[in-house]
């Protein structure tokens, strides 16, 4: 697997601390590149549309909460559609692929590509790859028309197919260059858009007029910059299901006790969130805060005094919560899958097993624990209402940005706004809770949970906050999701 490309970053800087950190375009690398003017201006849906093309110097802030004398910080491009294009409609060959793993609204993303290619720009070429990255030389392709794609946003899954692994940058530029392909629309998480940037310098360097743009997709919500990753909310929601059932399930039985394990390798913001949401939790597990279980403070300890009190608990784990137990505990497989993700261990059956040992050894309570793991069942549904309007604007923005000549950009979402972001801030590092934060102090004041923290775990904490020092100011701006509903609709 290609290593990250070291990028070279565009930075415009302006006055009082101004910063705009900028997206490639193709007029940096081809000369003379002709333009034409935007075929929407005589669009009957759009042309009545006061200001709808998006000035060529609007930008927006990273960071929204400012005192009088903050310098004016980091900003980001302002998506939307442009004047001038730099593809003539009939010129435009597309492609799009999916790749990592499946998120709720992937379809939907897909289709509004392909509508907004063709309704909006006139473009008919528009090619699916099948099967992620290695679909480029091992896999035919699917040809892409809004009438193939009508109702796709209604199923689960991706119509193309993903895989992990099998990235080849060289056979992909191959590929690319071979079938006349101008426009390239990538849709994944950290990994994929890793790999979008690879591609994306290998185009440069030869010199091609190809547009490479990702579109970022994460059920884990943690790709940094982005206010929320599309697929999340619906995530959420559809975690209230297993999280209720396991809250029947507990207040059925005496000393019942419901345990759901939610996605989330390296960062808690399903379970955070689920567990906020849904009001049933007791008890909330995520990597980002190291937790034990025996003695004072500790998980058996709250189990036990939470029984005693209510008859019965609900506990969420995040699957990458507790793996520095588990390691402890049970032999380290150390194994990856193809893409050189670490695979983790279970740690909701190793928990399970856990709870159930201590109460039956310590001949305390009779524990009656139902384990729900509904993983697979959350990721495959489609997108909800929210998310599929989600969707729609990040692939409309991704569109008009790609027409508009830019490349090597991701579109996202930042403070309520589409913007076009270089894929090297959104791969750099993973957004994660922060444990010190107020969200995290709302989670643990609603559960009355222990916080588990001691003096070395709240250093590494605060540690952690200064290496994520937006993060305060996105979550004062309550732009988490599930409350960004109306601002999704800006853009
Ligand atoms: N550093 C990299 N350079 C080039 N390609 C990469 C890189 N990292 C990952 N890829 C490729 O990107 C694709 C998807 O990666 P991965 O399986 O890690 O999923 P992801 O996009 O991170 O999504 P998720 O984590 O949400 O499942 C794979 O085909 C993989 O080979
Ligand atoms: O089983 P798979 O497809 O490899 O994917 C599992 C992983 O994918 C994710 O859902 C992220 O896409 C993680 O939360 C999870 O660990
Ligand atoms: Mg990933």
């Amino acid at each position: 697997m290609a290593d990250s490309p070291v990028t070279q970053m565009k930075i415009v800087k302006g006055d009082y601390g101004y910063v705009l950190e900028d997206v490639p375009h193709l007029v940096d690398y081809i000369a003379d590149l002709p333009n034409y003017p935007n075929p929407l201006r005589s669009n009957p849906a759009y042309s009545v549309v006061k200001q709808y093309f998006v000035h060529v110097d609007d930008t927006v802030p990273q960071k929204i909460v400012v005192h009088k004398d903050s310098p004016r910080g980091t900003h980001f491009r302002r998506a939307g559609p442009r004047q001038k294009v730099y593809f003539e409609s009939d010129e435009v060959h597309a492609c799009i692929v999916t790749c990592g793993g499946l998120c709720p609204g992937l379809n939907t993303v897909i289709r509004e590509i392909v509508c907004g290619l063709y309704h909006m720009y006139g473009v008919t070429r528009i090619l699916g790859i099948d099967g992620g990255y290695r679909g480029f030389y091992s896999r035919n392709t699917v040809t892409l028309t809004p009438k193939v794609v009508n109702d796709i946003h209604k199923r689960g899954g991706t119509i193309l197919g993903t895989s992990r692994g099998g990235h080849d940058t060289s056979k992909i530029v191959d590929s690319i260059q071979d079938r006349g392909i101008n426009q390239v629309y990538i849709i994944g998480g950290d990994g994929t858009q890793r790999g979008a940037a690879v591609i994306f310098e290998e185009i440069r360097r030869r010199g091609l007029k190809v547009a490479v743009a990702g579109i970022p997709k994460t059920i884990d919500n943690d790709i940094p910059v982005i206010d929320r990753s599309f697929g999340f909310d619906t995530a959420v929601e559809e975690a209230q299901r297993a999280i209720n059932a396991a809250h029947v399930e507990s207040e059925s039985i005496e000393n019942g006790i419901g345990l759901v394990k939610l996605m989330g390798r390296y960062s808690g913001f399903i379970a955070m969130y689920a567990t906020l949401a849904s009001r049933d939790v007791d008890c909330c597990l995520i990597p980002e805060s190291p937790f034990y279980l025996e003695g004072s403070g500790g998980l058996y300890e709250f189990i036990e005094k939470r029984l005693k009190e209510n008859g019965h608990m609900v506990i969420v784990i995040a699957e990458g919560a507790g793996q520095e137990l588990l390691s402890e505990s049970l032999q380290s497989m150390n194994q990856q899958d193809a893409s050189g993700n670490k695979l983790l261990q279970d740690v909701g059956l190793w928990i399970s097993q856990k709870i159930k040992d201590y109460f039956a050894k310590q001949n305390k309570l009779p524990i009656n624990l139902k384990y729900i793991d509904p993983t697979y069942m959350i990721r495959a549904i489609p997108g909800n209402a929210s998310d599929n309007v989600y969707c729609t604007l990040l692939a409309q923005s991704a569109v008009h940005g790609a027409m508009a000549g830019y490349t090597g950009f991701v579109s996202g979402l930042v403070n309520g706004r589409q913007t076009y972001i270089p894929f090297n801030r959104i791969t750099e590092k993973q957004n994660q809770v922060v444990i010190t934060d107020r969200m995290w102090a709302r989670l643990l004041s609603s559960t009355n949970q222990p916080s588990f923290l001691n003096p070395k775990a709240l250093t590494e904490a605060k540690k952690k906050e200064e290496e994520f020092p937006n993060q305060l100011d996105r979550e004062d701006s309550i732009k988490g999701p599930l409350v960004t509903n109306n601002n999704v609709l800006l853009t």
